[in-house]
């Protein structure tokens, strides 16, 4: 009998939460989106701990020959570094071993944003940093904090979708999204602050 409950206990509720079931929407040109709604568990925990433990610096991005301000807080966790939250942990885990057959390899950093409130955002771009210009890639983002909407659109024009990141949300961005589609999460005249947590692969930024 305690040898069953304990392996109930280790096998058991996390596990089994953490396996995620997302929708998925097919865009144009080999793109697609997942998204399950509350999926992070304890997400109010995550969020307290990531406001104060994550050493977040602000984003200095350089374009041509300025280097301009991205309204947002920033900080990656790098391939080996250890993650703030055990729950995280676990959502890297699970997502890796659910997207495996597909993805053919795990995702291994953690970029996290700090969105302060409706004047953070970001503009319209693909994570095309590396791999992701040229190859089928993954972004897996989960989101906690108060909703802000995710904008897709065709790259070289065409009508935007709008997917809403709530509290717990799970969105992931697949095939040739990253190179094919743009994303940008925009400004709001009021929201209180968001952070966003990005599991991608390695050479993908
Ligand atoms: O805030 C988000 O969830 C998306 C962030 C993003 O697209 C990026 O940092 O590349
Ligand atoms: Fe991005």
């Amino acid at each position: 009998m305690e040898f069953q409950a304990t392996l109930f206990a280790e096998e058991g509720p996390s596990a089994t939460v953490l396996t995620p079931a997302p929708q998925r929407r097919l865009l144009t040109r080999g793109a697609w989106v997942d998204v399950q709604q509350d999926w992070l568990p304890s997400p109010d925990d995550v969020f307290a701990t990531l406001v104060t433990d994550v050493p977040w610096r602000a984003e200095r991005r350089e374009m041509y020959d300025r280097v301009v301000d991205v309204p947002r807080l920033v900080h990656t966790y790098q391939v080996g570094a250890p993650l703030p939250h055990p729950v995280l942990t676990q959502a890297r885990e699970a997502l890796s071993r659910h997207y495996a057959p597909e993805l053919g390899e795990p995702f291994v950093t953690a970029g996290c944003c700090y969105y302060r409130d409706g004047s953070d955002s970001v503009a319209w771009h693909g994570d095309t940093i590396g791999r992701g210009r040229t190859q089928d890639t993954m972004v897996a983002i989960v989101s906690v904090g108060d909703p802000r909407r995710l904008m897709l659109r065709p790259r070289g024009g065409g009508s935007s979708i709008s997917i809403t990141m709530g509290h717990g949300d799970l969105v992931v961005m697949g095939g040739s999204c990253q190179r094919t589609w743009e994303h940008a999460v925009p400004k709001v005249a009021h929201a209180g602050p968001r952070l966003s947590v990005q599991f991608r692969p390695r050479h993908v930024f």
